[in-house]
């Protein structure tokens, strides 16, 4: 399938033996420039490191993989107010009704198309009459493996060759967009104004636009940036900001809803309607609010793994947003006890919204830092659900003043850097000062709420959860969409497997023996996903390995490898590779890169 989608790409932009930006735009085939051929950029220790372990060839296809979307969007229903096919009629009739599913299957028609990007992962566990069916009359498809019969896919489309106009050898106006931006894009988002980095000169609303992207480049300090002022006037000549740099990373055309000067002086709103993407993949965005959730397929397979039983209690300890958290109360028909916590307070807020909005009622979610989730006695832990909003800790009174959600705020800044005034509520921290006038600058980060009230805990008793799930904060380099992976250094990635080992020291303590423990992370780094599970079943003689279902996912990596400094890394033993599924995003599943391990927890004292 690779081969294939390899093959089309190139087919789309045909490559030069000259590298792109050494090439003048004489020289250049303009479709060379304006098409998606994007090629990630990695830091070259953690290159060498993913091309020791997985091979040059399998690394490469992996980091393709990574820099487009998957093919179809996967929906889990919310069975208690729900049930798959209701959803598929209502979705097919909205899409329908928006023309997107028109525009679909007349894509579809393209077979060659089809086999190449969509027709795969939809095919999991489908009979032949079922598949034939799907692909005749619909996108939208019920998931055929069993124990996933609440999961549905949309099948999108892509990449696409795009007419930007190009005929004369005139350039089409353009638009530049952040890294970020594009990224959502590529999802199916459209572009909003504060992703808009530059723009040609004379754009008025609703002119055509091509859109391209400024990823990351090197910097003269060893650094990687985007240096581009806001608000430049783009020639559409060699002389416009990270011009060679662009070329191959085209996302699309689109309709500009605001003229040039519009997108630079209002905060929010569209300013290009994608009306023409590489990739076409439908937006659920509040379409049956509380009945589905869009969730990526290794996730909703993670919650399954665990395996959660009515009337159990169950810790989800990285739990916002609280997708894995609101499958886990729903496998459990919303009877037993989910205690879902996160670090960060807004994200708390967000686990709190989508439990109430999906009606489910076992759900309670706290602030807590999961480093430190096992508390020492039955006060404390009784205490977890009353604290009055007057004694709110610092954390709380740092968010009210930035008026932001940072998400990282708190546990990394707070514990050890802040020294508060208790009676006028002043920081001393320069470091947090200078985040919340940042903040404050900025204006409300990404996942900003609205407000509202949550918990704190000061974390539970040991051996008092069934099961925990640790989805852990990792160097989430699985997550697709990707542009650019530079950022991320061999000691980063040590720095996460750190952090995951805390983490699980504390799942550990908290899990009843005859327990379970479900680990996951959403990047392929072996650190962070072997590497844990090798800690976990030396440190700990009473932890095993469980089987899994439903096992879609492939096996896990056996051996290790020693990096460049001397440090040794091990991974999995002959033997354990099949009781953990790993999900490589340049599969036939076409996924994100994900990981899971579960553990099952005998007697303690062995
Ligand atoms: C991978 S995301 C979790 C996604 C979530 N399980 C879901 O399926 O919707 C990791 C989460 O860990 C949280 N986190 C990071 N460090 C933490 C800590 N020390 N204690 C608690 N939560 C933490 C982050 O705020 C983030 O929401």
């Amino acid at each position: 399938m690779i081969k294939k989608a390899g093959h089309v790409l190139k087919t789309l932009c045909k490559t030069s033996s000259l590298p792109l930006h050494r090439q003048s735009q004489g020289q250049m085939d303009l479709s060379e420039r304006y098409c998606y051929k994007p090629s990630l950029k990695w830091n070259p220790k953690v290159e060498e490191y993913f091309i020791n372990a997985y091979g040059p060839e399998h690394f490469s296809r992996i980091s393709e993989a990574l820099t487009r979307p998957s093919c179809y969007s996967c929906i889990r229903v919310n069975t208690l107010k729900s049930t798959s096919d209701a959803v598929i009629k209502k979705l097919s009739a909205i899409l329908q009704e928006r023309g997107l599913l028109n525009g679909m299957i007349r894509i579809s028609n393209d077979r060659k198309h089809m086999e190449d990007f969509c027709s795969k992962p939809i095919e999991i566990g489908e009979s032949a009459d079922t598949r034939r069916t799907y692909a005749q009359n619909n996108l939208v498809s019920k998931c055929m493996i069993p124990g996933l019969d609440h999961v549905i896919f949309v099948r999108g489309s892509g990449p696409h060759a795009i007419d930007y106009g190009l005929s004369g050898g005139k350039s089409p106006k353009e638009v530049i967009v952040s890294r970020k931006c594009a990224e959502a894009v590529l999802r199916g988002a459209q572009v909003y104004v504060p992703g808009v980095l530059a723009c040609s000169a004379h754009v008025e609303k609703g002119d055509v636009v091509a859109v391209s992207v400024a990823v990351e480049q090197p910097g003269a300090d060893g650094g990687w940036g985007a240096n581009i002022t806001r608000g430049t006037i783009l020639q559409g000549s060699p002389a416009d900001p990270y011009y060679f740099e662009r070329n191959g990373l085209y996302i699309g055309q689109g309709i500009t809803m605001l003229s040039r000067a519009g997108m630079f002086r209002v905060p929010v709103g569209v300013a290009v309607d994608m009306n023409c993407r590489v990739f076409d993949l439908p937006s659920f965005h509040d379409l049956l609010e509380g009945e589905i959730f869009l969730q990526n397929l290794p996730s909703i397979i993670a919650a399954r793994a665990l395996d959660p039983q009515r009337g159990e209690r169950i810790l989800d300890m990285c739990a916002a947003p609280g997708g894995k958290t609101t499958a886990i109360a729903i496998l459990m028909q919303d009877e037993g006890e989910v205690i879902a916590v996160d670090r960060s307070h807004n994200k708390v807020l967000d686990i709190k919204k989508l439990a109430a909005e999906m009606g489910l009622t076992c759900i309670t979610p706290y602030k807590l830092d999961a480093l430190k989730a096992v508390c020492r006695s039955e006060s404390d832990d009784l205490a977890a659900s009353h604290f009055p909003q007057d004694v709110v800790g610092i954390e709380e009174r740092i968010e009210k003043t930035s008026m932001a959600a940072s998400d990282d705020l708190d546990a990394e800044l707070v514990p050890q850097s802040c020294d508060v005034n208790s009676k006028n509520g002043t920081y001393s921290s320069k470091a947090v000062e200078r985040k919340i006038m940042r903040k404050m600058r900025n204006g409300p980060g990404r996942n900003h709420c609205s407000g509202g009230r949550v918990e704190k805990s000061k974390g539970f008793l040991p051996n008092s959860f069934d099961r925990v799930l640790l989805d852990a904060p990792c160097s989430a380099l699985g997550l697709r969409p990707r542009l650019f992976a530079g950022e991320e250094t061999v000691e980063s990635l040590r720095n996460h497997a750190k952090y995951q080992k805390r983490m699980f020291d504390q799942a550990v303590q908290l899990v009843r023996p005859g327990g379970v423990i479900v680990y996951s992370t959403c990047t392929i780094n072996p650190g962070e996903n072997e590497g844990l599970v090798r800690y976990a079943l030396d440190t700990y003689k009473f932890l095993s390995l469980a089987s899994q279902h439903p096992r879609v996912g492939g096996p896990g990596l056996v051996g290790g490898c020693q990096l460049s400094d001397g440090y040794t890394e091990e991974w999995l033993r002959p033997g354990e590779e099949d009781l953990v599924q790993r999900f490589d995003p340049s599969s036939p599943l076409d996924t994100i890169g994900f990981f899971i391990a579960k553990f099952n927890v005998s007697s303690k004292d062995a």
